[in-house]
């Protein structure tokens, strides 16, 4: 139970307690429709509630998706006003003025330090009063962590001692979402998940990688395991490499301290491609229950030998054509070796996948912004056509962004009077397909899940470790400079020594794919 030792302060908070005067009924949230949900953002003064967070909200607020009884209360050090707050807010949201003023009038701002009691029991006053006016209903709080994971143990201290206490109405919940970077090895981040494991059950906590909220990410698991036709192809017999790339056409832009501290292995590659993996690799779960299905991706993880130096290409880019190398960001360190580009091979031993080459590659400040998964087929034996039958080989490409699509590199008859073949696709581009319909961001997805209670897309402990323990020998290498970091352009494709990984992975690029957008003249 909360303590508020100044009574004139409870009863101004009980006096401004927030709620939303949305109309909009929630029919299609899935959740009880009396909730009293209360969303805390702990650091909501920080960059990643205003840009990230608070859009998010707002894009479910306005669609309808959060219960009728919901309030948005802003928690950190900052001392702020409601309305300052909001007027921090507004130029990150979308929507008419009417429809942004009606989101901003729920969100109200409680500030207080991490580490104190002052801070929280305030909290836990305004949520206790809330929760008080809707006496009889089930409450919902979701404690969302916008904060940097350093201070995650202070603010989990101070929520679980000061804000645990529920109404005793059945369905009354506490979740707690958390964001990456969970630690930096496998150490770190052990010791982190047992400190917040000591205060919330796993069942409470929501790690969050936004990579397992994107559209295409989650139709994944629905093209691998619906589809009667990838079921006899996914396999090592039939898959000779698979690319999971991630690329950004800018640089750090001014976050190059923090990123300093972590290196694109961290930043991107042990959560997001990781995961992406996982979800490529896995077999099929029991069911779809979150627990069934993170149970398949801990399995195939764990297949997975920790990535060794021979097949890891780094790299850092370099000033070119007007645009500032790595270094010359004034918040990097002078002389860095940070690497800002990373392509690694692993392997999963097991008897689906024995053999089979998975390239990673994550890079900033390369040729273009795209993400995806490139599976690429063996060649077909016996190839009776003319051509080079090694660089005929089937493609599948789920491209995550921009633009998602799938594609299917086919080899075709080309049209006309001889047998001759082509590399032709079966295309299918989200914008033609779904002409109109909005694709969400994963931000939003996520944060529904959470208030619904579905932990199906967001990383479980054992997870975590899994994807530690295959990163963690290179990241200590890469952070004893082992390992050496080649220089690339900035708007290259970054290092060559990728594209030789590549090969030595069995990737064959064929270069006679000419790709013509829909409506544009063909072969
Ligand atoms: N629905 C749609 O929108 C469709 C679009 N397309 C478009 O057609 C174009 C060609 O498609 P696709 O063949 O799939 O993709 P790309 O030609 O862009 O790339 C194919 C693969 O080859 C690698 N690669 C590129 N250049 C080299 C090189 N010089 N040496 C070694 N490897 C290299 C790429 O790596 P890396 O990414 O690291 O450069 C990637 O893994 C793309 O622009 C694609 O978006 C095709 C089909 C459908
Ligand atoms: O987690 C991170 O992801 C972003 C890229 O996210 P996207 O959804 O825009 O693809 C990346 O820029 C950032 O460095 C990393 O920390």
């Amino acid at each position: 139970m909360a303590v508020l030792t100044d009574d004139r302060k409870a009863s101004q908070l009980l006096e401004s307690e927030p709620s939303f005067p949305s109309t909009r009924d929630c029919w299609h949230c899935g959740f009880e429709r009396d909730l009293c949900l209360t969303i805390v953002v702990a650091g909501a003064s920080g960059d990643l509630a205003s840009k990230k967070t608070y859009p998010a909200l707002q894009f479910l607020h306005h669609n309808g998706f959060l219960p009728r009884k919901v309030a948005i209360i802003g928690y950190a050090r900052t001392q702020m006003s409601d309305e300052q707050l909001r007027t921090k807010l507004r130029p990150r949201l979308k929507g008419s003025e009417k429809e942004v003023d009606k989101f901003l009038e729920g969100c109200t701002y409680v500030s207080g330090s991490y580490d104190g009691s002052e801070g929280w029991q305030k909290l836990a006053a305004v949520l206790e009063a809330r929760e008080a006016k809707h006496r009889g209903c089930p409450c919902g709080r979701l404690y969302y962590l916008a904060l940097p994971p350093s201070v995650y143990p202070q603010v989990c201290t101070g929520l679980k001692t000061y804000c645990d206490g529920l109404p005793s109405v059945e369905g009354s919940w506490i979740r707690v979402v958390v964001e990456k970077p969970f630690g930096l090895d496998l150490q770190s981040s052990e010791e982190l998940a047992e400190e917040l494991g000591k205060l919330y059950p796993e069942s409470q906590l929501y790690r969050i990688d936004h990579y397992l909220g994107k559209e295409m990410v989650q139709n994944l698991f629905v093209i691998r395991f619906a589809n009667m036709f990838t079921a006899p192809l996914w396999n090592r017999n039939c898959i000779s490499n698979v690319q999971i790339t991630f690329k950004e056409d800018f640089g750090t832009q001014g976050r190059g301290g923090y990123f300093d501290s972590f290196g694109i292995v961290r930043d991107v590659i042990q959560n997001h491609l990781i995961q992406l993996l996982a979800m490529l690799a896995m077999e099929k779960p029991l069911s779809i229950h979150p627990d069934d299905l993170r149970d398949e991706k801990v399995k195939v993880l764990r297949c997975i030998k920790p990535v060794q130096p021979h097949n890891v290409v780094l790299g850092q880019y370099t000033a070119a054509d007007a645009q500032p190398g790595y270094t010359d960001d004034p918040t990097v360190p002078a002389g860095s070796k940070t690497p800002t580009f990373a392509s690694v091979t692993v392997f999963i031993d097991n008897d689906r996948w024995a053999g089979v080459p998975f390239v990673l590659k994550a890079g900033k400040a390369l040729n273009e912004r795209k993400a995806e998964i490139r599976v690429q087929l063996r060649s077909t034996p016996h190839f009776v056509f003319n051509g080079e039958p090694e660089a005929m080989r089937n493609e599948l490409v789920v491209r995550l962004q921009p633009d998602e699509a799938i594609y299917l590199k086919l080899i075709v008859k080309k049209p006309g009077l001889e047998i001759d073949t082509a590399i032709s696709e079966l295309d299918l581009d989200y914008r033609q397909r779904y002409p109109g319909v909005v694709i969400p961001d994963a931000y939003p997805r996520l944060i529904l899940d959470s208030i619904r209670g579905d932990q199906q897309h967001f990383v479980r402990r054992d997870e975590l470790r899994a994807a530690w323990a295959i990163c963690t020998p290179i990241l200590h290498l890469i952070d004893a400079g082992a390992l050496p970091v080649h220089p690339y352009p900035y708007g290259s494709r970054g290092p060559p020594e990728a594209d030789e990984l590549l090969a030595r992975a069995g990737f064959v690029k064929n270069s006679r794919y000419d790709w013509h957008e829909a409506g544009a003249a063909r072969l």
